[in-house]
C-alpha cells in the first residue's frame, strides 16, 4: 500500500482550523445559535474563500449531539437544489463545533422577495417553487423530512436558482413508520407546521409539503408584511391560552391562508383535499 507522505489532517479538505477562520459579520440569528459569514483565509493573505459557519450555542434544546447529526445530514446531501456542505471546525479541546458551508451572497428568500419585488415575476416563483420541490423530492428519497421548510431558510443562489438551506430540525422517518413523532418540541415555527405537527407533533413527507405550501404563499406574498406569520399572528389574541391551540381550531375549521393579492386561482394551494400531493410538482413547460 501507498503510505500517506503526510498525515490525513493536513489534505482533508472538510477539516477547517479555527485559527485561520476570520469572522466577517452575521448572517443570520436564531433561537439556537447563528450562521456567520467568515473567510478562511490559511495564508492570511485575505485570499482565502468566503465560507457560511453555523456555529452552535449549546443550550438545553440543542444539544452538540443534534449538531452532530445536522453536520452528518448536511454532508451526505448532495443536490443542485440543496446548500453545499464544506465541512467542519472544532473549536480548541473540541468541546464545540461549527458547520462550514457555502456563502451564497444572495442571502435568503426573504430579503431577496422584499429587495427585488419588482422584478421577480410569477414565472420566476414558480421556477423557484419547482426547485424547492425537486429539492424535498431528494431529501424524501432518503427519508429525511426537513421540518423547518420556510423562506427564511431558502438561500437564493442567482436569479435562476435556490436552495433548501438549514437542516437543523431535520429527522429520519424510522423504515417501519411513515411519520416521526418529536418527543421534546423546542421552540416550534407552528405558522409553517401542518394540523397532525401541531396537534401530535407528527411530521412526515406530507406535512414537509404543507410547510412547502406555506413557503408559496410566502413567495406569492413577495414575503411582505402580509405574508406568514405576522397576518396570522395578527389574528390571535394574545390573552387565550396557546397560540397553537387556536391555530389548530381554525383549522380544523378549515380556515386557510388567503390567496395573495393578484395571485392566479389556479396557484393558490387548494388543500381541500386531504391527502395532499407528494413533492413532484408539474408545472408546464410553456408557463416557466
Ligand atoms: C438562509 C440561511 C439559513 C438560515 N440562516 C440562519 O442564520 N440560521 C439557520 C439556523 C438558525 S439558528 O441560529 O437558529 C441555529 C444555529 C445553530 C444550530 C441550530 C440553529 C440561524 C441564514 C442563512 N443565510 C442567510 C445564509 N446566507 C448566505 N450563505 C449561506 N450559506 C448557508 C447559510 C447561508
Amino acid at each position: 500500500p501507498v503510505w500517506r507522505a503526510i498525515s490525513p489532517a493536513q489534505h482533508d479538505q472538510t477539516l477547517f482550523e479555527e485559527r485561520h477562520l476570520r469572522y466577517i459579520h452575521p448572517l443570520g440569528k436564531g433561537n439556537f445559535g447563528s450562521v456567520e459569514l467568515c473567510r478562511y483565509d490559511p495564508l492570511g493573505d485575505n485570499t482565502g474563500e468566503l465560507v457560511a459557519v453555523k456555529k452552535l450555542q449549546p443550550n438545553k434544546q440543542s444539544t452538540l449531539e443534534d449538531f452532530k447529526k445536522e453536520v452528518k445530514t448536511l454532508s451526505i446531501l448532495h443536490c443542485d437544489y440543496i446548500v453545499k456542505y464544506r465541512g467542519v471546525c472544532y473549536s480548541t479541546g473540541r468541546l464545540s463545533m461549527s458547520l462550514v458551508m457555502e456563502y451564497l451572497p444572495n442571502g435568503s428568500l426573504i430579503g431577496y422577495m422584499e429587495n427585488n419585488r419588482h422584478n421577480v415575476t410569477p414565472r420566476r416563483m414558480l421556477l423557484f417553487a419547482s426547485q424547492i420541490c425537486k429539492g424535498m423530492e431528494y431529501l424524501q428519497t432518503l427519508r429525511y423530512v426537513h421540518r423547518d421548510l420556510a423562506a427564511r431558510n431558502i438561500l437564493v443562489a442567482s436569479e435562476s436558482l435556490v436552495k433548501i438551506a438549514d437542516f437543523g430540525l431535520t429527522k429520519v422517518i424510522p423504515c417501519d413508520k411513515e411519520y416521526y413523532r418529536v418527543t421534546q418540541p423546542g421552540e416550534s415555527p407552528i405558522f409553517w407546521y401542518a394540523p397532525e405537527s401541531i396537534n401530535e407533533s407528527r411530521f412526515s413527507h406530507k406535512s414537509d409539503v404543507w410547510s412547502f405550501g406555506v413557503v408559496l404563499h410566502e413567495l406569492f406574498c413577495y414575503c411582505d408584511t402580509n405574508s406568514n406569520p405576522k397576518r396570522v399572528r395578527r389574528m390571535f389574541s394574545f390573552k387565550h391560552p396557546s397560540i397553537s391551540m387556536q391555530l389548530a381550531n381554525i383549522l380544523k375549521n378549515n380556515w386557510r391562508l388567503p390567496a395573495p393579492p393578484n395571485c392566479q386561482p389556479k396557484t393558490h394551494l387548494d388543500n381541500k383535499i386531504n391527502d395532499l400531493p407528494l413533492f413532484y410538482i408539474h408545472i408546464p413547460k410553456n408557463v416557466l
